[in-house]
């Protein structure tokens, strides 16, 4: 139908947002590209999904979001992994898990400061009906 199309295309606005902002702060800057497997080459053996920013904006733009919920799910992925490869041992790991956390944080509070719940509602509707 051309409404959920339309709400579609608003959700896919609104995600292409929160990432841009979460994208311009420079902290988070670790968490843009995927993670070079050449650089680090047991990164798969640990862990099973890998996610990046670059990688959701183009499942943002291969309409494979329907819900702000599965791109949290990514948020959150992305997250995850950082606290499952760079263990607390020593600064660099600590400082990693820190801004994992930073970054999980951020997102949520972008998205709670933007979000209609109203508008999430729609989304989870339309997704329960295909
Ligand atoms: O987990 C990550 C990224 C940070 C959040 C995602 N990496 C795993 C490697 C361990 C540590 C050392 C760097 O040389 C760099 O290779 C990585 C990248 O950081």
């Amino acid at each position: 139908k051309h409404q959920e199309e339309s709400t579609l295309r608003e959700l896919r606005i609104f995600l292409r947002d929160v990432l841009t902002k979460l994208g311009r702060d420079r902290k988070f800057s670790m968490f843009t590209k995927p993670v070079d497997l050449e650089e680090v080459p047991d990164y798969l053996v640990i862990v099973k999904k890998p996610m990046d920013m670059s990688t959701m904006m183009t499942k943002i733009d291969l309409h494979e979001y329907v819900t702000v919920e599965a791109f949290m799910s990514d948020i959150d992925l992305i997250c995850r992994n950082a606290l499952e490869y760079n263990p607390a041992k020593d600064p660099a790991g600590r400082a990693i898990r820190h801004r994992a956390c930073a970054f999980k944080d951020t997102a949520y509070a972008i998205i709670k400061a933007e979000l209609n719940s109203d508008f999430e509602k729609q989304c989870q509707e339309i997704a329960q009906a295909r």
